[in-house]
């Protein structure tokens, strides 16, 4: 049975799926350390933001498949070292979007009343009006930075609360922006006219510190800044001297860019700021949807199926792949294929796309075809995650063409792989039973379905060498399960595809390639 490490707290819903088929450890607040000296024994991770998973900790994870993130973030993933790992990294896109989104409109009110401040008065048993007169946000202008999922929620509901919105995020359209009632604009003006800004942007290299001393020089005096995104948007530092100086008017932080928050100016501050450690997925109703999304995630990829929501491996969805499955395996084979036949080093691997399969959907066979082509050198640890990446760090590139003109089949797949021993191409396609066959080897028509064992040979086409080469086998005791020649022209070139029983003993081929007439020959396994 499969064992699974729940890192951070998790809902109860998330467990359950999970037990169905594995085994669940929930060891939370563990140290890195601790950390690493176990998670070898896992074969899924399953983590809130709570956990950093390093790239010291995947390599740790010699048996990892799966990272399931029950949330939104995965900045606290080292994604690039678990892809390079082939380990699948997957988030819960949407089960937190409404949480998030009114804990920023929540800090936007709070902010606006001074409702924690106040609060604390009348439980400190004192009656004081004066000092919590705020302002209203009707009428008022939200810059909200990231118009993604959680920002147009913000978004709609701002609007109905009356207020002008402004929104800065350079890769949704204008008129995405116009439908949820938001002017698109640039950063610099959104600082400059905002009366409260919120941000809902991921953490990247290019936003990290997005908002600094400089861009916070350009706020308005009376503006208030709210950040329920991640720690380190904001520079903290910046925005504790702006505050005290009065160059803004409040500041509502959910996240920190050190969790949980140290020693900190902002602690000192007074009504103006408001602080939360990190609540903005903690309702009730995120919790059991991340925990309920994330884990079918990973018991589906458990049970060797795909999943719905993999940040490390885009387009490969379960509904694209349902319909392609006939053809990944097409892609795979016809991969391994062509990378035997290339044989030493491949440098450029041509992958057409024909027919119905000429469409932008079928980007998977791609990668399950470089899967196939690295099979060769890396055996099981070559998967859907890391074919790309694995490719490219040997220099293997990649070259994809579609041609819808070709009828031949419904749908064909033709590869060239190009190394240091020269170009070989194959194509296939799936006959009407869903069966693989092998349509064309080195340009010369064929018609065989691939098995474990084969042989090709390139040679002349002249009568007697089908009997020799039989012969010869037969002398080394393999046998021929099917044979079938394809040749272009009568008594020009020609090969033949052998499937045999078991694989070709060694130094065989060195005898076939002897036989006269006989140019050159391979022996695959598939
Ligand atoms: N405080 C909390 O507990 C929670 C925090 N979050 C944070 O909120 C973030 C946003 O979540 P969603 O709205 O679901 O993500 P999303 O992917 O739907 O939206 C993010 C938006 O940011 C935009 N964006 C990316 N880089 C940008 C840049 N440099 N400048 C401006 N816009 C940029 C994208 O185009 C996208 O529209 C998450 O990445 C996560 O870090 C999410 C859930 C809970
Ligand atoms: O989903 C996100 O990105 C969050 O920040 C939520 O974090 P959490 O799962 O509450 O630790």
């Amino acid at each position: 049975m499969s064992k699974v490490l729940v890192s951070d707290p998790i809902d109860q819903a998330g467990i359950d799926i999970l037990s169905q088929v594995a085994t669940v450890d929930v060891k939370t607040n563990l140290k890195p350390a601790e950390l690493i000296e176990i998670i070898g024994e896992y074969d899924a991770l399953m983590i809130r933001s709570g956990t950093q998973v390093s790239k010291e900790i995947i390599e740790a994870g010699t048996q990892l498949k799966i990272i399931g993130r029950a949330g939104v973030g995965v900045d606290n993933v080292d994604v690039p070292a678990a892809t390079r790992q082939g380990i699948v990294v997957v988030n819960s896109p949407e089960g937190n979007t409404i949480a998030a989104a009114e804990h920023a409109l929540a800090m936007m009110l709070s902010l606006s009343r001074y409702i924690p401040d106040a609060n604390a008065s009348v439980k400190r048993n004192e009656w004081d009006r004066k000092t919590f007169v705020g302002a209203e946000v009707y009428k008022k202008t939200l810059g909200i930075v990231g118009l993604g999922k959680i920002g147009s929620h913000v978004a709609g509901v701002a609007r109905a609360m009356g207020m002008r919105l402004l929104a800065f995020d350079p890769f949704i359209s204008t008129e995405r922006a116009e439908q949820i009632g938001c002017q698109l604009v640039d950063l610099d003006l959104l600082l400059q006219q905002a009366d409260y800004i919120t941000l809902h942007i991921p953490k990247t290299p290019e936003t990290t510190h997005l908002i600094n001393a400089e861009r916070l020089a350009k706020m308005k005096p009376n503006a208030r800044i709210i950040n329920c995104a991640r720690g380190g948007i904001i520079d903290e530092d910046a925005l504790a001297a702006a505050l005290s100086e009065g160059k803004i008017a409040g500041a509502a932080l959910d996240v920190y860019e050190s969790e949980p928050l140290g020693e900190s100016k902002l602690r000192s501050l007074g009504k103006e700021v408001i602080l939360t450690p990190h609540l903005g997925a903690s309702t009730t109703e995120a919790q059991v949807n991340v925990a309920i999304d994330v884990a079918e995630q990973i018991r589906d990829v458990l049970l060797g199926l795909a999943a719905r929501s993999a940040v490390n491996i885009p387009g490969l969805n379960p509904d694209v792949l349902e319909e392609l499955k006939p053809y990944m395996q097409l892609a795979e084979t016809l991969g391994r294929l062509v990378g035997q036949l290339a044989g030493g080093r491949v440098e450029l691997l041509n992958v057409r796309l024909q027919g119905e399969l000429a469409t932008n959907k079928s980007q998977p066979l791609v990668v399950a075809a470089l899967k196939g082509l690295l099979y060769q050198a890396l055996r099981e640890r070559v998967n859907y995650v890391n074919a790309t990446i694995e490719a490219k760090e040997r220099g293997i590139r990649v070259i994809e063409t579609r041609d819808a003109s070709v009828k031949d089949y419904a749908g064909s797949l033709h590869l060239e792989a190009t190394g240091s021993l020269g170009t070989h191409s194959v194509t296939g396609a799936l006959l009407g039973d869903g069966e693989i066959y092998l349509t064309n080897i080195d340009g010369f028509p064929i018609s065989v379905p691939p098995s474990q064992y084969m042989v090709f040979t390139l040679h002349r086409d002249m009568p007697g060498i089908i009997g020799k080469l039989g012969s010869l086998l037969g002398s080394f005791n393999v046998n021929i399960a099917s044979m079938q020649v394809g040749r272009k022209i009568v008594r020009g070139d020609a090969v033949m595809a052998l499937s045999i029983d078991d694989p070709l003993p060694d130094g065989i081929l060195t005898e076939i390639i002897k036989v006269p007439g006989i140019r050159d020959a391979y022996t695959v396994t598939l």
